[in-house]
């Protein structure tokens, strides 16, 4: 388990861009050291609003999007090009925007794909098809992915592990179907924590006003199945990357104060 390491940055925007120059860096040095590079995508504000930054970097043509696999921490499981589906809107922010190799964009199913309505199924699914991309050098039945991302939702939530959920307590199965998710849709698939913790640098994402109680909870010891943030770290570091406003509530002996 590696320490959380925590970046404030003035506001939103800035944060948007600063870890989007800071993804470039990262899938440059992975490509240039092992020939390429793999990086868990997240939904929500703060994910979107970074690949937004990311597409509008002039930096981003340094990266060989072709040697870049591209998988997700969660999907909400509705059809195919639905506007609230996550892969739908990383397309929109960024993804059909740079030149991707298809196969190497490892989107979840939706929910009228072949395992239609069995959310079950479409999780084992996708949790095979991550333990065929696991190498032997790998820990286990997910690739170590150089970069996994997590949005921090106001009930501190990351990926679809609600606090409480089963989804949540799950210490097996590296992919699991989500019923009852309090924010819609109400059925997910999500990662886990065993597979969000296979990652070398887990990075939560954390702006505005409304995720500062969850980020003082989450950063204050809590345990993980009320507080699922406090539950994602990853092996060799666990960034946690804020505005002002999210760090508004935290400690001020955890982080250093803000950049002008
Ligand atoms: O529904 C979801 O929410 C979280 C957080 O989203 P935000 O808009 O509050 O930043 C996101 O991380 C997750 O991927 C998504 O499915």
């Amino acid at each position: 388990m590696s320490t959380p390491q925590l970046v404030v940055h003035r506001d939103k925007e800035l944060m948007a861009q600063a870890a989007a120059a800071r993804l470039i860096t990262k899938i440059v040095d992975a490509q240039a050291s092992r020939g390429t590079a793999s990086v868990v995508l997240t939904g929500g504000r703060n994910g979107n609003g970074l690949l937004a930054a990311l597409a509008a970097a002039p930096a981003r043509d340094a990266v060989d999007w072709g040697r870049l696999d591209l998988w997700w921490g969660d999907e909400r499981y509705l059809p195919e090009g639905d506007p609230e589906r996550n892969v739908t809107q990383a397309r929109e922010a960024l993804l059909d925007s740079v030149p991707l190799d298809p196969e190497r964009v490892h989107a979840m199913p939706a929910s009228d794909g072949p395992y239609g309505a069995d959310v079950e199924a479409a999780a084992e699914a996708y949790a095979a098809e991550l333990a065929k991309a696991a190498g032997p050098e790998n820990h286990g039945s997910v690739p170590t992915f150089d970069v996994l991302m997590l949005g921090v939702g106001p009930d501190t939530h990351v990926a679809s592990l609600f606090p409480e959920l089963p989804a949540v307590r799950e210490t097996e199965r590296t992919v699991v179907g989500v019923h009852g998710a309090p924010k819609p849709p109400p059925t997910r698939i999500s990662l886990t924590l065993p597979a969000i913790r296979a990652a070398r640098e887990v990075w939560l994402l954390a702006a505005g006003e409304d995720k500062a109680e969850a980020a003082a909870i989450a950063l204050s010891g809590a345990g993980e199945i009320q507080a699922p943030a406090a539950g994602a770290y990853g092996r060799a570091r666990t960034l946690w990357l804020l505005d002002a406003a999210a760090a508004s509530q935290l400690p001020r002996s955890l982080y250093p104060p803000a950049s002008p």
